[in-house]
């Protein structure tokens, strides 16, 4: 006869697969219940993430210890830990668990910029906001992500490329901000022409085999859209922050929405939206002309209960710089200092 005692101290063995800990220490094992005449089993165990592969792995594993103990059958239910417990392991982590972007006890803030669909300035944003991050003083990453898109490299006026050694990729370092794009790793301009899934796994590979080193903030241009491929890397994104970007039109801003949808449907939070071309601002009056429409942002930013985080007006970088970087504007210019107050107000929300 297996009671309720032994079947904790049997689990309490067990490692949550993403902890590293037992489930003594994660306080993992959270009920326990026990049909005494058939010595039915029942458990519900709370671990770092759920619905992966581990869990299966762990799943397994719990049925065939309790089974070896005197159970003749096992039902399990997991739960997702607390935030505050992760936090807790979080505060105690090793420097390699705080830098692995895939642990749950990552550092690491993920920021995904999308957009509803192409050509709003989701690239120009992801680039900016990066650099703006870096001119604060944070250590930036930025994975461009768009396949059919992946204009990050020529935006920034990169003309090296990552060094592979030791399958490890090193970054290019580009006006403080490590960078990876799609485009390093396709010839001649070539189209991609691969599906979400594969996207999903060269994704993955950039998170384990890119040597990130130390990053407070990670972002990911994404490809634009709601289609079956920003489904799939959506999926395969770890928990992250979205930006959403839209342009002033209200149409434009109803075509936003669904991105937003899709980040919450896909188990991410929505950070903010950025609404891009906002105004035109003619250098002879100094007025401004809404070219394309006005109030698309804030409606977006309302409709999704998130804040807007920053209005960018149509306008050039300039491009008499020699260090010449097409799609950046400095800090002097005046989008450059919107850049910048858009990155303080991330880094207020994500570092409370
Ligand atoms: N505020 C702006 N003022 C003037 N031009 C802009 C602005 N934002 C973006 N652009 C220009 O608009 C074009 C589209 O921008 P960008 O490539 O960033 O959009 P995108 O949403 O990433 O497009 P896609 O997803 O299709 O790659 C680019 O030529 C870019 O330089």
């Amino acid at each position: 006869m297996i009671n309720e005692q032994q079947v904790r101290e049997i689990l309490g063995k067990l490692e949550d697969p993403f902890l590293h800990k037992t489930l003594e220490q994660t306080n993992g094992v959270l009920n326990v219940s026990i049909k005494e005449e058939k010595q039915h089993v029942s458990v519900k165990i709370a671990i770092a993430k759920t619905n992966t592969p581990e869990q299966m792995q762990l799943q397994m594993k719990v049925v065939e210890v309790l089974k070896e103990a005197g159970a003749s059958t096992v039902g399990i239910r997991f739960e997702e830990l607390t935030t505050e417990v992760l936090e807790s392991f979080r505060g105690k982590a090793t420097a390699s668990e705080a830098h692995d972007i895939l642990s749950p006890l990552s550092t690491v803030q993920v920021i995904a910029i999308a957009s509803g669909k192409g050509g709003v300035g989701k690239s120009t944003v992801s680039v900016n906001l990066a650099v703006a991050l870096a001119r604060l003083g944070k250590k930036v990453g930025l994975i461009d992500a768009d396949i059919y898109g992946f204009s990050v490299p020529d935006m920034m006026g990169i003309q090296e490329m990552p060094v592979v050694k030791e399958d490890r990729i090193y970054p290019v370092d580009r006006l403080g901000v490590k960078v990876i794009s799609m485009g390093f790793f396709v010839e001649n301009n070539a189209p991609i022409v691969w599906r979400g899934p594969m996207l999903g796994k060269v994704l993955d590979q950039f998170f384990r085999d890119v040597e990130w080193g130390d990053l407070d903030y990670l972002l990911l241009d994404l490809p634009p859209g709601t289609g079956d491929v920003a489904l799939d890397i959506h999926q395969a994104l770890p928990t992250s922050k979205e930006i959403i970007v839209t342009t002033p039109h209200p149409t434009a801003a109803f075509v936003a929405a669904r991105a937003g949808a899709m980040a919450l449907q896909t188990n991410h939070d929505i950070l903010g939206v950025i609404e891009n071309m906002s105004w035109f601002e003619s250098k002879v009056t100094g007025e401004k002309e809404y070219v394309f429409g006005k109030g698309g942002g804030p409606k977006l930013a309302d409709e999704l209960r998130t804040e807007l985080l920053g209005q960018v007006p149509l306008g050039q970088p300039d491009w008499t710089k020699e260090d010449f970087a097409p799609s950046v504007y400095d800090t002097e210019h005046s989008t450059g200092k919107i850049y910048l107050e858009i990155a303080k107000s991330v880094v207020n929300q994500l570092e409370k």
